[in-house]
């Protein structure tokens, strides 16, 4: 398995990599840095920029630092409005540490604070990766961060597990190491009797989600390892491998390589780009459920006709994002919906020659077209 993971992320094979820190490992219990420790993280990425790897960080604390700051209680997320003023106080902070221990390593860092959106909507997605590809190209080091201070709870991730999978896909990242206070995935909470480390998962699928316990154990992050799991999936289904590492230890990048404790989820084969993007959106506004007839045809790669839907549930838009399932509430795929929910639900179960005189207008002839559709 050290094999695996050494092909996966040394510079060689992986020309870009995410490393995301999380608030257990960067904040101490005390509210300070762990600044020792990140400047041996640092010294680790840049010997892999010195090798040819190119690094993105994505930082966690804002939010933790700036509760100390302000006296905040409850890490500063009491209420949502604590947290997005924790976070402006933190994030000043903690752009700081990192820019100054990058230029430490001659470095410039380079910092994007997005939210849930901006990664969400195609064409601010598009933006977000022309805007890494130069950054990139110029030698700097994004330091990314959600946009806490203005993110609300509908359109934030909440945690950075997601977002660094999110920024990894828009980057055209091959790999992604979350590193924690933990030194992996263990098939219980680790602090439990015979809790054992799992070093590879292939499928991340119910008998791993039962493992592991929600929320961050630490009360200061806000995934907990339930986040690592949903970045887990959304990296590898767009092809991307995921390792989740113990920071605990100083050169957290270089012990890995050493074959330091870890877990490495396996990237999958194939997917387009944009179905990738499509298959890991995180705001989806209705399921259509469909017969076994159509669950067939999506697998042979057909497009969704109305005459395969059984019924819709939500309330969504033309262009909204919504799951395809049948019978049970698991989703087998995920697509663009041609049609709103009301004339969805019009049609559903009828054949094309029908649609015209239901709806009165030359109607489109799929519910959700192949090339915007993605089997989960
Ligand atoms: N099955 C599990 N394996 C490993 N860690 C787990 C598991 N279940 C829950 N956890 C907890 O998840 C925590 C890591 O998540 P979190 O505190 O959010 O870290 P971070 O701030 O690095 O994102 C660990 O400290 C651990 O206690
Ligand atoms: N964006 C937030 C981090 C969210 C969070 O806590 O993430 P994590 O530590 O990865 O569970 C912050 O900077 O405080």
């Amino acid at each position: 398995m050290v094999a695996d993971l050494s092909a996966a992320f040394l510079p060689a094979s992986c020309p870009l990599l995410v490393v995301k820190v999380g608030s257990s490992l960067l904040v101490q219990p005390d509210g300070t840095v762990r600044r020792e420790w990140l400047q041996t993280l640092v010294a680790d990425i840049s010997a892999r920029h010195k090798a040819g790897q190119r690094c993105i960080i994505v930082t966690s604390g804002a939010i933790a630092l700036g509760a100390r700051r302000l006296g905040f209680d409850k890490g500063g997320r009491a209420s949502l409005a604590d947290a997005q003023a924790a976070a402006s106080v933190g994030q000043i902070v903690l752009s700081g540490i990192w820019a100054d221990l990058l230029e430490g390593q001659s470095l410039a860092a380079a910092q994007m604070l997005v939210t849930l959106d901006d990664l969400e909507d195609r064409r601010r997605y598009l933006n977000i990766a022309a805007t890494l590809d130069r950054l990139l190209g110029a030698g700097a080091v994004p330091v990314i961060n959600e946009n806490d201070s203005v993110a609300t709870e509908e359109i934030r991730f909440g945690d950075n597990d997601r977002l660094a999978a999110r920024v990894a896909q828009a980057a055209g990242a091959t790999g992604v190491i979350l590193l924690s206070d933990v030194d992996g995935l263990f098939d219980r909470a680790p602090h439990l009797p015979g809790a054992t480390l799992l070093p590879t998962i292939d499928k991340i699928d119910g008998r791993v989600r039962v493992m592991v316990a929600e929320g961050s154990s630490s009360g200061m992050g806000s995934g907990g390892m339930a986040s690592k799991l949903d970045a887990a999936d959304i990296a590898t289904r767009a092809g991307i491998g995921l390792v989740i590492a113990s920071g605990l230890r100083d050169h957290p990048l270089l012990a890995l390589e050493q074959g330091g404790a870890s877990t490495f989820f396996a990237p999958r084969e194939g997917g387009s780009a944009r179905k990738s993007w499509l298959g890991g959106r995180l705001t989806v506004k209705g399921r259509i459920r469909i017969d076994d007839g159509a669950v067939q045809a999506l697998k042979n790669g057909s497009s969704l006709l109305p005459a395969g839907a059984l019924s819709v549930e939500g309330e969504f838009k033309r262009g909204d994002v919504i799951d395809i399932s049948a019978d049970d509430d698991i989703a087998i795929a995920r697509g663009l919906s041609e049609y709103d929910a009301v004339d969805a639900a019009r049609i559903c179960g009828h054949r094309s020659s029908e649609l015209a005189a239901i709806l009165g207008t030359v109607p489109r002839s799929v519910l959700v077209h192949r090339d915007q559709l993605v089997l989960l």
